[in-house]
C-alpha cells in the first residue's frame, strides 16, 4: 500500500493495486502493516458503510471531540464521491484549509482522515456507497460539526450542493475568528 501525504498534517491518501483476471479484481484494503506509520497505537473500533442514493447529495463536515476524537480511513466501494478533509485543529498551520480527493470503486483510493479534521463527502454518481473504518466508537454526545458550505472554508463541491439531512442543514457556521478546536 502506497502512502501520499498531502498538505493536511496526517491527511494522505493511501492506494493500493487492484488485481484483475478473467474473474474480476482484487485489492487489499486494509493492512495493518502496511499501514503502521499511520496508525501508530490507534485499533480499530468500528467500520460503518453509507449509500448515498441521489449524486449531489452531500453528508458532514462531521468529526467527534475529544476523548472521543477518531481517525477515519475512507474508501468508495461503488460509485464515486468528492471526499472532503477540513483542518479545524488549533495550532494546526493549515488551519481552516481543506484537501479533496475523487473516492471511486474504480481508483480504489482512500483517504485517511486524522482526529481533529472534519469530514464530508458528495456524491458524484447514484447509489454511491462509502466504507468507514473508526478508530473510536461513535459518541452521539461528542460529535461536532461545521456547516459543507461555509464560506471560510470555501470548499470547492464538484456539483450544486443537495441532499443535506436535518442534521447537517443545521450544522453551525464557523465563529468569525475561530482558532480551531483544541486537541
Ligand atoms: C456514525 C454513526 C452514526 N450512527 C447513527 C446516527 C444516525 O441516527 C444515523 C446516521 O448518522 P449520520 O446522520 O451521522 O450519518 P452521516 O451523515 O452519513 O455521517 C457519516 O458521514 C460523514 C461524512 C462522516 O464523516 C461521519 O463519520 C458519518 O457518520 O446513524 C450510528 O448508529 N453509529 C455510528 O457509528
Amino acid at each position: 500500500m502506497d502512502i501520499r501525504q498531502t498538505a493536511l498534517p496526517g491527511v494522505v491518501v493511501v492506494e493500493s493495486p487492484v488485481v484483475t483476471d478473467a474473474r474480476g479484481a482484487f485489492q487489499r484494503c486494509f493492512c495493518s502493516r502496511d499501514l503502521a506509520p499511520l496508525l501508530g497505537t490507534r485499533e480499530i473500533a468500528q467500520i460503518n458503510r453509507s449509500l448515498t442514493a441521489r449524486s449531489g447529495t452531500v453528508r458532514g463536515l462531521h468529526f467527534q471531540f475529544p476523548p472521543h476524537a477518531e481517525m477515519k480511513l475512507i474508501r468508495c466501494l461503488r460509485g464515486r464521491v468528492w471526499d472532503v478533509a477540513v483542518d479545524l485543529r488549533a495550532g494546526s498551520p493549515q488551519l481552516l484549509r481543506w484537501h479533496a480527493e475523487e473516492l471511486s470503486a474504480a481508483n480504489g483510493r482512500m483517504l485517511v482522515i486524522p482526529e481533529g479534521v472534519a469530514h464530508g463527502f458528495q456524491a458524484l454518481e447514484n447509489d454511491s456507497e462509502l466504507l468507514y473504518i473508526h478508530t473510536a466508537h461513535y459518541a452521539h454526545a461528542a460529535e461536532g460539526g461545521v456547516r459543507c458550505d461555509d464560506p471560510q472554508l470555501g470548499i470547492d463541491w464538484p456539483m450544486m450542493v443537495g441532499g443535506l439531512s436535518d442534521r447537517d442543514r443545521a450544522l453551525p457556521m464557523l465563529p468569525a475568528l475561530f482558532t480551531g478546536f483544541p486537541q
